[in-house]
């Protein structure tokens, strides 16, 4: 290794490739997180994202590529510690107590947080002692977060982590992960909720169809997509005279108020206000982390399960 970050990476992939009979689920990814780094894995549907979170976990062998974690095969990696992973998939064992899974778990690694300490970490405290099996959606998944946490790993990788959470235990789960990195810790994370990687990514990478399509920080990846949206208060003129104002690619107009999205947001507004001098309340705004999803997506089928 060469490269100085990637010699000391906390992940490498290199050229990674993953085939399913007919389906090319990752095509070629390459990836260097440094030590400390938060990175949010985004895409639609079947981009591959848990197909590279499970390699990168050594759970799925590659076709192709080279993976290591902290210099070391992600096995080894995994086993002295270093990794913590909230998978979507793998079910916990439902007889056993929250407190139990934990406990079983802190026993496999050489270092570990005390149980307890994980436990509250994770916000589990109060129904520790509860059956696993016994438990709502939400519950199990911080349960899965303070295994996730008890070998104190350097390195947490989540899978959707915060799926059937609601509002304030997700709350709970950032404040949480907040803290874990506060000591330079590095966590890779997949979401769906693009305001997550908004609030809490320092890098984001985007996936489409198997590649990296996008990567770097949430300006960035904002960047990546011309344009601005204009706001506006404007009495009295029809939706389809907007639309044809120059600059801009689509108008929304609810009661007086529009939403005009421009691909070039000056010219559209010189325009907007010679066509309607009463225009008022006027923002321009760059375009959303979810603008900048979409239009980079913009052509894959939602909800669908086809990856080629
Ligand atoms: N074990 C498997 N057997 C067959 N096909 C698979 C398997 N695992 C993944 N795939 C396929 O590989 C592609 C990528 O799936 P993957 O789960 O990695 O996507 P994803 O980005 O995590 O999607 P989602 O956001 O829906 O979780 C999909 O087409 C999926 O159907």
């Amino acid at each position: 290794m060469s490269d100085p970050v990637a010699a000391g990476a906390a992940v490498r992939l290199k050229g990674l490739h993953k085939t399913f009979g007919d389906v090319h689920a990752v095509r070629g990814v390459d990836l260097t997180v440094a030590p400390g780094e938060v990175l949010a894995l985004l895409g639609p549907n079947a981009a591959g994202k848990t197909t590279t979170m499970d390699m990168l976990l050594g759970l799925t062998t590659p076709d192709q590529g080279e993976i290591t974690l902290f210099g070391r095969t992600p096995r080894r990696a995994t086993a002295e510690g270093l990794v913590g992973a909230m998978l979507q998939s793998g079910g916990l064992l439902d007889e056993l107590t929250a407190r139990e899974i934990v406990q079983v778990m802190a026993a496999q690694y050489p270092r570990s947080l005390k149980v307890d300490d994980a436990l509250g970490r994770a916000g589990v405290d109060t129904y520790a002692r509860a059956r696993y099996g016994g438990l709502s959606g939400g519950q199990k998944q911080r349960v899965r977060f303070a295994a996730a946490l008890v070998c104190d790993p350097d390195l947490l990788v989540l899978d959707e982590p915060t799926v059937a959470m609601d509002v304030g235990a997700r709350a709970g789960f950032w404040a949480a992960m907040r803290e874990y990195t506060t000591g330079g810790r590095t966590v890779v994370f997949a979401t769906h909720y693009l305001a997550e990687a908004q609030d809490f990514a320092d890098r984001v990478v985007l996936m489409r169809r198997g590649r990296v399509i996008a990567d770097g920080s949430v300006a960035e990846i904002c960047a990546k997509v011309d344009g601005r949206t204009i706001g506006a208060v404007v009495p009295g003129t029809p939706a389809d005279e907007l639309r044809a104002l120059p600059g801009v690619a689509s108008a929304v107009l609810r009661g007086d108020r529009a939403e005009l999205h421009c691909a070039d947001s000056d010219t559209a507004l010189r325009a907007l206000l010679a066509r309607a001098p009463a225009a008022h309340d006027i923002s321009v705004t760059a375009m959303s982390l979810e603008d900048a999803f979409i239009a980079l997506t913009a052509d894959e089928p939602v909800n669908t399960e086809e990856g080629v």
